[in-house]
């Protein structure tokens, strides 16, 4: 997923970026990266790893400018350890392109034959980011008219980019001595807001953001989502300007967004993350209430963090406790985006321990918000009969994760997926549960869309097998799983 930032203000915004970096570290923990405009130069500060260790406060005073943006990034594409692959990635021509990315290309062969043997640019990664940049910045070199850049231009190349790439992007770059570039793919995959504030000086402040409690949280008042094909062109002086580049927009939002990756305090594309799950917790409850005995479950329990609104809902319908067992090391981020099986599973066992006094002797019904290597449920239901648990029942608020998630969510290779390939009953003997419930597709996205008509598709191909953008078929999963390794 990644979490990306960008902002034009009459102030300097390096701390404008680096407490939004902060509000979006749950959607990348493996490095990060601010880049401000002071007139047409650049200054750029990289680190792996989470924000709070990444940036001294003397990184933070070459960060001028009043122009900037910033990234966290879960990689997907070529190694999270790589500090060459942090993002943002630069370009010099033309004019000088800074650009950060959330998403995932699934054209990458094709861009890098072409970019090599047309376009003659050299990649010095494996990330797909560096792709993308270069695309927009051979695009716009073949757009430009006379000496100035005017955004009709720099939309023009943004029309030619969506042409070129397939699969999911939010974007944010900066045109040195220009201004800032934003645009969502045509299939409005992954999640882009754009906000203002009044401003003494330019008029109004621009922020643009993965997520709506970025701008909330700074005194931003958010204005909509970027549109699915749209660009967004603000220049250093805080004119703003948009278009739409795309001659068949969709909005088809990734529902993993809802069931995990967002903050709960975020709406995205109309739709309240936590609501939705709240209603994820209740389509549940039914579930649960059909394939388990009456009296099978003594008290329901979340496993935290991302699991506590669907439980909440879950022990409500049924009518049963509500307890949390499960002591959560906040110190501990995220274990599902972590590189590497060894770390993820050491991890969980590091961030949750449970308490006793919650399990001895009783029917537990353990609810979390997806279930997809089977790290953090394999480990929990152990944990639960460890301490004592009479019967452990687990469900998860979204369906069985059967295939691979190709639009920025690493879970690139079929066999790592407990689900992919298993019935529900053989799921379960890997998880080692009593009874394993899960929430069937088509309810989930029934909860994620109820109540608005905003967005009527939704990306589920990690449940349902169906890739909504570009060629992505069994030649290229092949590819993937060939090629990439979590
Ligand atoms: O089946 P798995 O491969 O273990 O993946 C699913 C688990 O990973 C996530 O938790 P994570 O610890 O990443 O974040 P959270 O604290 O927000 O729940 C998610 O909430 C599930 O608990
Ligand atoms: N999760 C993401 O959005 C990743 C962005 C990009 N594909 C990378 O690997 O850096
Ligand atoms: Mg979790």
């Amino acid at each position: 997923m990644c979490g990306i930032v960008g902002t034009v203000s009459a102030e300097p915004v390096a701390q404008l970026i680096y407490d939004s970096l902060g509000l979006l570290q749950h959607r990348g923990q493996d490095s990060t990266g601010i880049a401000t405009a002071e007139g047409s130069v650049f200054h750029q500060v990289k680190s792996k790893g989470q924000v709070r260790e990444a940036y001294r406060t003397r990184d933070m005073r070459r960060l001028l400018g009043t122009m900037g943006l910033g990234h966290v990034r879960y990689a997907t594409q070529g190694k999270a350890s790589a500090e060459e692959e942090s993002q943002p990635f630069y370009v010099n021509a033309p004019y000088g392109i800074m650009l950060v990315h959330n998403g995932n290309l699934t054209n990458v062969r094709e861009l890098r034959e072409d970019l090599f043997g047309v376009d003659r640019r050299h990649m010095n990664t494996h990330s797909d980011t560096e792709l993308l940049l270069n695309v927009l910045a051979t695009e716009l070199q073949q757009v430009i008219r006379g000496n100035q850049l005017d955004p009709d231009q720099v939309f023009d190349a943004v029309e030619r980019v969506h042409e070129r790439i397939e699969g999911s992007y939010a974007v944010i770059a900066m045109i040195a001595g220009y201004g800032l570039l934003a645009f969502r793919d045509p299939n409005g995959i992954r999640p882009l807001v754009l906000a203002s504030r009044e401003s003494t000086l330019t008029g109004e402040d621009w922020i643009v953001a993965s997520e709506s409690l970025v701008p909330e949280a700074s005194g931003y008042r958010k204005v909509r989502d970027v549109a699915p094909g749209e660009a967004v062109f603000i220049t250093m002086g805080g004119e703003m300007t948009t278009r739409q580049c795309h001659p068949a927009p969709r909005l088809i939002p990734c529902s993993f967004e809802y069931v995990y990756l967002a903050r709960p305090d975020s709406t995205m594309n109309g739709i309240s993350v936590y609501e939705a799950r709240l209603r994820l917790g209740d389509a549940l409850a039914k579930t649960v209430a059909q394939y388990t005995p009456s009296g099978a479950i003594d008290v329901v329990m979340p496993i935290p963090d991302s699991a506590r609104p669907a439980a909440m809902q879950v022990a409500q319908r049924l009518g049963l406790e509500y307890r949390e067992g499960f002591y959560k090391n906040r110190y501990v981020g995220r274990t599902f985006i972590m590189p590497g099986q060894k770390e993820r599973t050491k991890s969980v066992r590091q961030k949750l321990n449970a308490m006793p006094s919650e399990f001895a002797g009783k029917s537990i019904l353990i609810v979390d918000d997806s279930i997809v290597r089977g790290t953090t449920s394999r480990e929990i239901v152990e944990m639960a009969r460890q301490t004592g648990a009479a019967r452990v029942t687990f469900a998860s608020a979204a369906p069985p994760v059967r295939y691979p998630h190709v639009y920025g969510i690493n879970m690139p290779t079929r066999s790592e997926l407990i689900a992919h390939g298993r019935t529900i009953p053989e799921a379960n003997e890997a998880l080692g549960a009593d009874y394993l419930v899960y929430q069937e597709v088509e309810d989930m996205k029934s909860a994620i869309l109820a109540g608005q008509s905003t967005v009527t598709d939704l990306d589920m191909s990690c449940f349902d097998g169906r890739y909504v953008s570009g060629r992505v078929d069994e030649e290229y999963l092949r590819w993937v799983e060939e090629t990439m390794s979590s």
